[in-house]
């Protein structure tokens, strides 16, 4: 039956209230309007940064809303205007839109776009800032432009990217987050040279990522830190050379790597989101040189500090969204990389469920050996 042009009822995991479990609900998902893109979303990943928002912790948080930011689907229909997707298309769905016009996509040094930015921080859609998401009549929010947890989801469309058909959607859906985040991390925002000494906070698929970009940059030695010792052995496959638990030692983890590495590291980066470790990072890097980027995402009232003078002698701090890549024109050559084997991701997908046991995979995500669990949509 066509669906074009009319509302659809399907399944979303809607998140009614902070920290209580999402419930699966028959949702309402309208058409698009004009610059809109109708997904069948098949499959979503979790990110941290869902976990985030879901307890609370994200000053944007809105609630009831529909969480999901990692996802691939098919485009189902398409809205006035919208000229470069079409229905049957393969895509992925960006948090980060690419409108290529604003101050922001012609300025050449970010890939943070401005077009829709402050509609999709309000949970709403641009054009009428209302929601495409409805339960019995009561509107549902929207979540960083994406709400992969349903079975169809409405998108702007500067925030999609058109991938190639022949990717695995249940792999590729990693790309709409945590790997480019990683890998752009170390090539766009540290753009890290051959022979560089590099550190890495926190291994998880954030790190893991970085690391592997890492790897690909040739850094001479990898150094990975992480309260898990567990994390080595996994994280020696993605490029890391030596790992540090800071539970073994008394003194601060910046003495013990500056001691490890005559002086400090060229490039650290936070894979955590904890600012007290983001000070380490900063202060574990070489005087003169060393670049510090934070990754993690902190909660809500959490600021950073360091002595001015760890800058004024030469460390460099700053941060990235998505890596830094600009997504509708580069996610599509992310997956290009994947396919012909030149980045990892089939690796970072230790867990598989189906949608329905979705409050399953939010405890998973607690587990020290799931990096991203993908759940099948429609199974
Ligand atoms: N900036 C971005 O665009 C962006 C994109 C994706 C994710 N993120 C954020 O990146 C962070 C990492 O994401 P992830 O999916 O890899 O998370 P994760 O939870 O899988 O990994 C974090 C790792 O840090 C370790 N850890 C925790 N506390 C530590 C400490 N005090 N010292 C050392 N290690 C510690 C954990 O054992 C774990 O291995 C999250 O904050 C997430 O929200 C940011
Ligand atoms: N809403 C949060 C900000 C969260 C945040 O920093 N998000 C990252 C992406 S995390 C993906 O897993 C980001 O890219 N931010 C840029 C942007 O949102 O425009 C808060 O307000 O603290
Ligand atoms: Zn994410
Ligand atoms: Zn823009």
């Amino acid at each position: 039956m066509a669906t074009q042009g009319q509302v659809i009822t399907c399944k979303a995991a809607v998140a009614w209230e902070p920290n209580k479990p999402l419930v699966i609900e028959d949702v309402q998902v309208a058409p698009p309007q004009a610059g809109e893109v109708r997904v069948k979303i098949l499959f979503s990943a979790l990110c941290h940064t869902d976990i985030y928002t879901w307890s609370g912790q994200d000053p944007e948080g809105l609630f009831p809303c529909i969480l999901g930011h990692e996802a691939a689907g098919i485009v189902e229909s398409v809205g006035e205007g919208v000229i470069e997707v079409q229905p049957g298309d393969h895509v992925i769905p960006c948090y980060l839109a690419e409108c290529r016009e604003c101050k922001f996509c012609k300025s050449g040094k970010t890939n943070l776009c401005g077009k829709i930015r402050e509609a999709t921080g309000a949970g709403v859609m641009f054009g009428d800032r209302k929601s495409r998401f409805s339960v019995n009549g009561k509107p549902i929010y929207h979540f960083m432009g994406t709400s992969t947890f349903s079975q169809y989801s409405v998108v702007h469309d500067v925030s999609i990217a058109k991938v190639d058909p022949k990717a695995p959607l249940e792999k590729i859906c990693l790309l709409g987050c945590g790997v480019p985040t990683g890998l752009g991390a170390v090539w766009n925002a540290a753009k890290v040279e051959p022979g560089s000494v590099v550190a890495i906070f926190g291994l998880g698929t954030v790190g893991l990522a970085a690391s592997e970009g890492a790897k690909a940059a040739g850094a001479s030695r990898i150094i990975g830190i992480d309260i898990d010792s567990k994390k080595y052995e996994r994280a020696k496959t993605f490029g890391v050379t030596e790992f540090v638990n800071p539970k073994d030692y008394e003194k601060p983890i910046q003495q013990v790597i500056i001691e490890l590495t005559d002086g400090g590291v060229d490039y650290s980066f936070e894979c955590i989101g904890n600012v007290s470790v983001m000070r380490a990072a900063l202060e574990c890097c070489h005087k003169g040189w060393g670049t510090s980027v934070i990754v993690g995402v902190a909660p809500a009232g959490k600021e950073i500090s360091t002595r001015p003078f760890q800058l004024v002698t030469g460390r460099v701090w700053k941060g990235t969204a998505f890596g830094g890549f600009k997504t509708r024109t580069q996610v599509p050559w992310l997956v290009e990389k994947y396919m012909k084997k030149e980045i990892k991701v089939d690796e970072y997908v230790t867990h598989s469920l189906p949608f329905g046991e979705i409050n399953n995979s939010f405890d998973l995500m607690h587990e020290g050996n799931c990096l991203r669990c993908v759940l099948d949509m429609h199974a």
